[in-house]
């Protein structure tokens, strides 16, 4: 291949992080990680097609987003039953009907797709691959992020992917079932706005400790608080915000 066709290529694989699976079983456990169901599945950034082929044996309705159009032409080639939509992952609209999400990440963009997926409401599973420093992060709550949108999504961790086969993280994110949360169920949270801002506020308020720091923002003094807002469980986030009210 000349010299400026290559470095192209490795231009494009540096900025669009096309850090591709080469691990045929690795694949295959990703998707074997989406629930049963025969929902439509949406796959993020489908490259040259390894979550793809994996995809089509499942015989689900498939969409695989990809930006690059060298790999969607490829996709179309080799998929002729797969919808190619060839655009960037932040702008794709998602479908209106239910269905679930797949897709190994690339990694500069992993917090900002993951916030793009958390404001859609049509998805009820997300299998994404991502860094395994990020995986430990979501899954392991303690994150303002996580706080956030405990009262209507779980992150789960799943298991590493060897850096032989590619990129070192694989995480699933599920929907809770019916939109309830173990503490406080969702409906005792009907706003979502209000209760971000919350959690927001208690994240970057200002004190000496979170109960200082929710006495601060709610003027309610709550007992038996952790040190800092990390340490409350994710789960206690939305019964906080109930209680302080
Ligand atoms: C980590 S690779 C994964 C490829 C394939 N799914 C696999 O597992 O081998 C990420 C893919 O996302 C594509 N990509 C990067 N940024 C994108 C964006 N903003 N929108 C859509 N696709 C993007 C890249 O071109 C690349 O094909």
């Amino acid at each position: 291949m000349p010299t400026r066709r290559r470095s192209a290529r490795d231009r494009a694989r540096r900025e669009l992080g096309q850090n591709f699976l080469v691990d045929r079983s690795a694949a295959r456990g990703l998707v074997d990680l989406l629930d049963p169901t025969p929902a439509p599945v949406v796959e993020l950034g489908a490259g040259r097609g390894a979550l793809t082929r994996e995809l089509v044996h499942s015989g689900r309705d498939i969409t695989a987003v990809e930006l690059d159009p060298r790999w969607a032409d490829v996709l179309r080639g080799s998929f002729p039953q797969v919808r190619v939509v060839r655009c960037d992952m932040l702008d794709f609209r998602f479908p209106a009907a239910e269905h679930v999400v797949i897709g190994n990440l690339p990694f500069g963009i992993t917090t900002a797709v993951t916030r793009r997926l958390l404001a859609e409401r049509s998805w009820s599973q997300a299998v994404l691959l991502v860094q395994w420093d990020v995986a430990r992060k979501r899954a392991g709550g303690g994150s303002q992020l996580n706080a956030q949108w405990a009262p209507w999504y779980e992150f789960r961790l799943h298991g590493r992917v060897p850096r032989a086969l590619v990129p070192p993280g694989a995480r699933g994110r599920r929907r809770r079932p019916g939109g309830a949360a173990p503490t406080a169920p969702a409906a005792a949270v009907p706003r979502r706005q209000r209760y971000q801002r919350f959690v927001e506020a208690v994240f970057t308020g200002r004190g000496r400790g979170l109960a200082e720091v929710v006495r601060a923002v709610t003027g309610c003094r709550v007992r038996g608080l952790p040190a800092l807002p990390r340490d409350l469980p994710v789960e206690d986030w939305p019964r906080l915000y109930v209680e302080t009210r």
